[in-house]
């Protein structure tokens, strides 16, 4: 079910780094959310922090609050790996496991959810989760071959199965397919459009023609200079943004003056 965050005077440091800063933000459910700024701005350090990957990296912390629905998923009793089940990622670079079985790929998230479940069961997820990523038609038949044996379109699609398979309430995709040729990158943000009806999307992107096109809301981060904090300099409906900005900052970077 997608759900809805709301990030109050968020800090994410690495170590001293104070890496973004101030960030107050809401993230409407079923909707996609695309960030956009220049490199070293901080998009995907704070896309990091809503799923408590940033932690991960040694020094990695932040200060401030994220809630989803009304759940603090940075309280005392929250377990990030819970908070990770239910907001899932797909990086810039599609990682599918390479040996396993498309199959396996796909069951690999329930399966490390500890989840016990019938081989119908399994079976039956395992094509929805490919259906719900366009991806069923061009699999089905070869479900027992190796995910690496995709092409990287089909590799992104695949793990975004993965990612939707524990049926998560927030997706966030850094850069989904900036590795991918034109036409991959038309069936992801196809496939995006078809999924923000069940999920939260939020999305980095570099490319400004995609985050006009999939996005309803978008965030521009900004930095002053090399060594200071990335800030969330404006927060607007995507068509505004591309429009009529309230900030300078965000003009100048749409229409290309930097970045
Ligand atoms: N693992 C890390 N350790 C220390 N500093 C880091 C680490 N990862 C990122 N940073 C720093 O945090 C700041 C924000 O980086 P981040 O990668 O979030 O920016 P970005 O806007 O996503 O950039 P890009 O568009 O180039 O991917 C940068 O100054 C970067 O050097």
């Amino acid at each position: 079910m997608a759900k809805r965050i709301d990030v109050s005077d968020l800090n994410i440091y690495y170590g001293n780094f104070l890496a973004v800063e101030g960030v107050n933000v809401s993230i409407e459910p079923r909707s996609i959310t695309a960030l956009i700024g220049p490199s070293g701005c901080g998009k995907s350090t704070f896309l990091r922090s809503i799923n408590r990957m940033h932690e991960v990296i040694p020094g990695g912390r932040v200060e401030g609050k994220i809630v989803m629905d009304g759940q603090d998923l940075y309280g005392p009793d929250v377990d990030p790996v819970d908070v990770r089940r239910q907001i899932g990622m797909v990086f810039q670079r599609p990682n599918p496991f390479p040996t396993m079985s498309i199959y396996e790929n796909v069951a690999a998230g329930i399966r490390l959810n500890a989840k016990k479940m019938k081989k119908s069961d399994l079976d039956d997820l395992v094509e929805r989760s490919l259906r719900g990523a366009n991806l069923w038609i061009e699999v089905k038949d070869r479900l027992n071959r190796p995910g690496a044996g995709l092409s990287g379109g089909q590799q992104q699609r695949l793990c975004i199965a993965r990612a939707i398979a524990v049926e998560p309430d927030v997706l966030l995709m850094d850069e989904p397919a900036s590795a991918l040729d034109p036409i991959s990158t038309l069936a992801i943000e196809d496939l995006m459009a078809d999924l923000k009806e069940r999920f939260t999307i939020v999305i980095v992107t570099h490319n400004m023609q995609q985050a006009a096109r999939v996005s309803e809301q978008t965030g521009f981060f900004n930095l002053n200079g090399v060594g200071q904090p990335g800030r969330l300099i404006e927060f607007n409906p995507t068509e505004k943004i591309f429009s009529n900005p309230d900030e300078k900052a965000t003009e100048d970077y749409i229409s290309g003056r930097f970045g």
